[in-house]
């Protein structure tokens, strides 16, 4: 437990904020995140790369390409020129897509203030390394702290100045223990904090990160079985055994289970498979009504972290012997072509088990397929 007694003498007990605040991706959820630190009274500036984008951001206070009708708080610097958002930069919060972010930090390296703290907004796991993003900019960007924000929170609700509450977390040092206000962790979350947006504190960065890149790979799932016709009953399970996938993998990892109960695993699991709002629940409700991975979203090209997560969540697990059937089904029918309906249904076939924690046991359940009617179609 971390506590830290109120300083004597009257002095003030709050954190000290990080007055200048570089959001670098200019899509939605980086100008959400310049909203948020803006309306939180910090000096903001916005990287991105479409200069118009820039442009209308800096000029209009609007980004109709990402957060289309939404007027932004006065006051955001946005830019194309990476070099002018990083000068002076005390945080800087890193909101380009999971699978850009190993090259983006080649491309931040020379512009960065020395220790500098980066936090990872993106979700995922990258490919082939089964690295968390937190550790690929640890290896690319060295004597920076790295840690991460994540939670329930949908771009435009946030950047609408809707409530909303996420996780900041950075691991602790010793010296973090004894004086917490002064812990990276502390100070960020105060800094973004308003009365509309409440970031929570965590050390366990593995937790915080597994639970992120996994909710997306659940969340094609639940909108798979959605698509498919089935009811409420199967996304509430779903849910629940995804949470208990997730636990399973961050402590593998070396995070804690009771993380993954946090904002940052159950609450964004429980936003993000409620709602097609979600691009991951929409993509799987898509494809569970049958169409062709080209097809959907209009053909438009939308940032679906799910798809690549379920490679390397199910690459990193398989890896390391952890057992995670709904991210394995969600793989399966993305990336190796494998029958939707008939995927989910073996789910349910599959032996009897206990409830976590509480026996280590599996009973053959009798597999029929054909039982499970297609509800495809009927009206509820
Ligand atoms: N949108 C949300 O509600 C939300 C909420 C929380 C977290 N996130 C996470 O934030 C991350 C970004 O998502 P988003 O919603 O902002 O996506 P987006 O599609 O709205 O925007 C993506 C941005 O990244 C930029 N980009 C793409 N490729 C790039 C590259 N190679 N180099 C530099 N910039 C590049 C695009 O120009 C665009 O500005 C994802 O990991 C997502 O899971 C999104
Ligand atoms: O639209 P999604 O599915 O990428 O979800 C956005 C955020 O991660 C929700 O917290």
């Amino acid at each position: 437990m971390v506590t830290d007694p109120p300083p004597a003498g009257g002095a003030s007990t709050q954190p000290h904020p990080y007055a200048r605040v570089a959001v670098i991706g200019g899509g939605a959820w980086g100008t959400a995140l310049a909203a948020v630190a803006r309306r939180a009274g910090r000096e903001v500036r916005l990287w991105g790369r479409d200069a118009a984008v820039c442009a209308a951001i800096a000029g209009g206070g609007r980004n109709d390409k990402y957060l289309p009708g939404i007027a932004l708080p006065a006051g955001i610097a946005a830019t194309d020129d990476l070099g002018r958002a990083l000068d002076g930069a005390q945080a800087v919060l890193l909101v380009t897509p999971s699978a850009t972010v190993r090259e983006m930090c080649a491309r931040l390296r020379p512009h960065l203030p020395a220790r500098v703290p980066i936090a990872l907004c993106a979700k995922g796991i990258e490919v082939h390394t089964g690295l968390l993003l937190a550790q690929v900019v640890t290896e690319e960007l060295p004597g920076h702290p790295v840690g991460a924000l994540s939670g329930p929170s949908f771009a435009h609700e946030a950047a609408k100045g809707f409530p909303t509450a996420v996780t900041v977390a950075f691991p602790f040092t010793y010296e973090d223990r004894l004086k917490p206000r002064a812990a990276t962790a502390v100070r960020l979350a105060y800094t973004l904090s308003s009365p509309v947006f409440r970031p929570y504190i965590s050390d366990d960065l593995t937790g915080v990160e597994v639970g992120g890149a996994v909710k997306n790979v659940i969340a094609i799932a639940c909108g798979m079985m959605t698509g498919a016709g089935f009811a409420e009953n199967t996304r509430a399970a779903l849910i629940t055994r995804g949470i208990n996938e997730m636990k399973t993998l961050a402590q593998a990892l070396g995070g804690r289970r009771e993380t993954v109960t946090g904002l940052s695993g159950a609450g964004d699991l429980t936003l993000t498979c409620s709602s097609q709002t979600s691009r991951n629940m929409s993509l799987g409700v898509q494809l569970g009504q049958g169409l062709a991975r080209a097809e959907c979203f209009d053909g438009r090209p939308v940032v679906v972290e799910g798809e690549v997560n379920a490679v390397s969540v199910i690459d990193l697990a398989r890896r390391i012997g952890v057992r995670m059937p709904i991210c394995e089904a969600v793989h399966a029918v993305l990336h190796d072509g494998a029958p939707l309906r008939e995927t989910f249904a073996r789910l349910w076939s599959s032996p009897l088990e206990a409830e976590p924690n509480m026996l280590d046991i599996y009973i053959d359940h009798p597999a029929d397929l054909s039982a499970i009617p297609d509800f495809a179609g009927e009206t509820r």
